[in-house]
């Protein structure tokens, strides 16, 4: 097992790499402590969780909202947790984003942990302190920086994940790799078929790796004020797909981040060399790559994205593969790079 910690103003997160969920017991006190999990986690792993009381939610982002916070608040008011009480959500991004944001804000707050049981989730979504649900349809509207305690990534967990949901989490490594670190394309290259059936050594490294990239940007930028902005890499378009579409987060991500890097090639940074092989390795990956709506939609959606600021979006570009930028763009120099650039 590895160690990293992520340091930011809201607390310090302990990230263990190759934990069991076995051990869990060293970290939680059972009698203080609420599972929060998903229908899936909790018929595939229940009997290997400590006997505590658990909290079962639905699946997909349609119940990532206030409405199931408000179910989950009702239950633990139910089950009398209090002040001393500890949220332990276990599951994928959906899980944590909303076992983090209840724990954050129930009673104003209690301390949590994460086991994370999805690839996306192991190296990203249950890192770093965002925590939240959507409003209006809109992703991640109503949210908080909050860093649980620990995070817990058990490889051996991550056997049971349906194929999809394996590209998924490909897609945000992609990303990280995209954005800090052209060696890790490299290696996401040269070893495609043993990542895709999961190896253990290939996956144990490129979880250490991806987490190591996301933790020193979030203890720099814990905020998102600067350095974190490049976290976002393919969102922007990703999140207007997710929810156009209702495809998968991954999904939208890898498609989004194909369109940032050929508007990144069209603006002069990336070579368009560059931001074909970015393509190819997503596509290597079995994720999308052509956005399944228009540019209009797409635009139409962007404009209400929260990191819009008037008529400016900050908008992540590649200056190369490993390396990103944030530029502020407006949304006519948006629409006008984007429509000459090909989007199917
Ligand atoms: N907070 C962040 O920094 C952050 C980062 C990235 C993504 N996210 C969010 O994460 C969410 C997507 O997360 P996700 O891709 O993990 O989706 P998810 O949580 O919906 O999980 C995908 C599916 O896999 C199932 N599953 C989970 N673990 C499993 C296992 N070990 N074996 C078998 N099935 C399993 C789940 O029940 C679900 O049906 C999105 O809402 C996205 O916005 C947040
Ligand atoms: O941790 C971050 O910062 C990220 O941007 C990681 C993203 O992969 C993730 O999807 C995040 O939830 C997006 O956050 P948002 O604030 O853009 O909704
Ligand atoms: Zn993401």
């Amino acid at each position: 097992m590895k160690k990293l910690l992520v340091r930011g103003g809201s607390g310090s997160s302990q990230l263990l790499v190759g934990e069991s969920i076995d051990n869990l017991i060293a970290y939680i006190d059972p009698r203080r402590t609420v599972i929060v999990t998903d229908t899936t986690i909790e018929g595939l792993y229940r009997q290997r969780f400590p006997d505590c009381p658990t909290i079962t939610i639905g699946l997909g982002e349609k119940i990532k909202t206030l409405d199931t916070v408000a179910k989950i608040y009702d239950q633990l008011v139910e089950l009398e947790a209090d002040r001393s009480s500890f949220i332990l959500g276990t599951g994928g991004g959906i899980v944590c984003d909303i076992a983090g944001f209840v724990a954050s804000t129930y009673m104003r707050g209690l301390p949590f942990g994460f086991v994370a049981t999805t690839l996306l989730a192991q190296v990203d979504a249950s890192v770093g302190g965002k925590n939240g649900v959507n409003f209006g349809g809109y992703k991640n509207m109503v949210g908080v920086f909050n860093q649980p305690d620990f995070v817990i990534c058990d490889m051996t967990v991550l056997q049971s994940l349906p194929v999809r949901e394996i590209l998924c989490g490909f897609a945000e490594i992609i990303k990280h790799g995209a954005i800090a670190d052209e060696r890790m394309l490299d290696f996401l290259d040269a070893h495609q078929d043993d990542a895709l059936r999961l190896d253990k050594a290939i996956v144990e490294y490129l979880v250490y790796r991806s987490v190591e990239i996301k933790a020193k940007v979030v203890t720099q930028d814990e905020r998102e004020k600067g350095e974190r902005r490049k976290l976002n890499f393919g969102h922007t378009f990703g999140h207007a797909i997710e929810k156009l579409t209702g495809i998968p987060h991954g999904e939208a991500v890898g498609i989004g981040m194909v369109l940032a890097a050929k508007l990144s090639a069209k603006m002069g940074l990336l070579h368009d060399r560059e931001a074909a092989r970015l393509e190819r390795i997503i596509a290597g990956y079995g994720l999308p790559v052509r956005p399944p709506v228009d540019l209009a939609a797409m635009l139409a959606a962007i404009r209400k994205d929260k990191k819009r600021e008037g008529d400016l979006i900050h908008f992540v570009l590649l200056e190369t593969l490993g390396r990103a930028r944030v530029e502020e763009l407006s949304f006519d120099e948006l629409q006008a790079y984007m429509s000459s650039v090909a989007t199917n």
